[in-house]
């Protein structure tokens, strides 16, 4: 039995310099602060963009005291039950430093939680209790006078991500309880129209992905989908000449219905976050998913995809705030068959080379995949930012799916390309060989 995640609440990021990711989230990528935690020992602060939300938490410089202490507001029994005791009230939690998350001690900026709404937190427990997880937040609960949340955090098997599990059903406000809303409006932003998480990518050590599939299999019931019609089952899509070595695995999460039969989100009508694994091969040479491992010391989240509705209006509206995309070589763009690519799903190659806007045509996920035609391909547009924090670790990748579900080949080349480009050119990075030494050192 698996822990089913009803639907992905939001990610957060812990950060030495909240003021700036601040500034650069609401100022570049146009996001809306809607709500704040500011106590005297952290601050915490919540933006959104559609459905998509960023909590941002300041990252202490020094580690904190280790308490001996049992946390107040955080039960550390095995059973739950909704007594004064575990009942934390807001305000008065002086001890709980990051609410509904962790304060990691790790040496660098990080996006590091993914949090999921679930049915049922004790059960969720009970059931991540019984495959073994480590817990770092007991199921808790948060109220005030909006009404009560719980929620429990549980470590990941990938590097120091975790994950929070919450019910907010008995909860009226607009975000959680201990959050003051700073703004209720979203502004209607037409020229930036992200609706989504599209998917969250992991950069992880090298023949890690069967272990992590099998652990978001297990646990919360994750489902394996082909990112390629023609991708192996135990090998994932490997990506592995011309400099690009690089094995991709991609997952999604189920929603458990009523009668506990597991229902895919898009049945709904509710789009659901994809999980990319990424493992890096070692026949091509040192690259970008090494590169996430040795500056972030360890795996982990490197990158976020925005959905949006129009990528050249969103990657036009950040660029000119000042995001910095990669963009692929310039022949990338008058390529004879590229070129008649992007004119025939009705783009112009001019705008797309503006941005740097990869696009790529994919056979539609149908009945029959294996029948191509023109009718039954579908594109995806793609933009990548460069590295958001001091390392070159996370970054965020605008995607606009046209029919197509998947990944592209051709657009994952080109990102490759560019970012190996800009490592060697702009950073100075080198990119030799992998010797058995810095690998070592990026995977612990
Ligand atoms: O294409 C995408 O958006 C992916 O998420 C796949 C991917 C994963 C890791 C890389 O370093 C490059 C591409
Ligand atoms: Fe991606």
């Amino acid at each position: 039995m698996a822990a089913y995640l009803n639907r992905l609440h939001h990610i957060s990021l812990h950060v030495s310099n909240v003021n700036k990711l601040a500034y650069e989230l609401v100022s570049q990528y146009k996001f809306d602060l809607f709500a704040a935690r500011l106590s005297g020992q952290s601050r915490q602060l919540a933006f959104r963009k559609g459905a998509a939300v960023f909590v941002v938490n300041e990252r202490p410089n020094q580690p904190p005291l280790r308490l001996n202490e049992p946390l107040t507001g955080i039960t550390n029994g095995h059973s739950f039950d909704l007594n004064r005791d575990n009942v934390g009230k807001c305000g008065g939690d002086r001890h709980v430093n990051c609410l509904y998350d962790v304060t990691p001690h790790y040496s660098v900026d990080s996006a590091c939680n993914v949090c999921f709404e679930v049915e049922d937190v004790e059960r969720s427990f009970k059931v991540l209790r019984d495959h073994g997880c480590d817990f770092l937040v007991p199921p808790t609960a948060v109220q005030d006078d909006r009404g009560l949340v719980t929620y429990m955090v549980v470590k990941s098997i990938v590097g120091n991500v975790c994950h929070t599990l919450i019910d907010r059903t008995k909860y009226k406000g607009s975000f959680l309880p201990g959050f003051e809303t700073v703004s209720d409006s979203s502004l209607d932003d037409t020229s930036c129209p992200v609706t989504h998480f599209d998917h969250i990518t992991y950069a992880c050590s090298r023949k890690a992905t069967p272990q992590v599939m099998q652990w978001y299999q297990r646990l919360f019931g994750f489902r394996r989908f082909f990112i390629d019609s023609n991708e192996d089952v135990d090998e994932g899509y490997v990506l592995n000449q011309d400099g690009v070595g690089l094995r991709l695995t991609a997952m999604e999460y189920w929603k458990c219905s009523q009668k506990g039969i597991a229902l895919n989100f898009t049945d709904k009508k509710e789009p659901t976050c994809k999980f990319v694994i990424a493992e890096s091969l070692p026949e091509q040479g040192r690259n970008q998913v090494d590169t996430f491992l040795d500056q972030h010391r360890g795996p982990g989240i490197q990158h976020i995809a925005l959905y949006t509705q129009d990528i050249v209006s969103t990657a036009h509206t950040m660029a000119e705030a000042g995001v910095q995309f990669f963009s692929p070589p310039p022949a990338y763009y008058t390529e004879v068959g590229k070129q008649q690519e992007i004119e025939e799903a009705g783009h112009s190659p001019q705008m797309l080379a503006q941005h740097g806007i990869l696009l790529d045509t994919d056979v539609r996920q149908g009945p029959s995949p294996q029948i191509e035609s023109r009718e039954n391909r579908g594109y995806l547009l793609q933009v990548f930012t460069k590295p958001i924090f001091a390392e070159d670790t996370f970054f965020l990748e605008l995607i606009e799916r046209r029919g197509a579900s998947g990944f592209g080949e051709g657009n994952i080349r080109a990102l490759w390309r560019s970012v190996q480009a800009y490592m060697e050119n702009e950073r100075g990075e080198p990119q030799g060989e992998s010797t058995p030494e810095n690998l070592q050192s990026a995977h612990h």
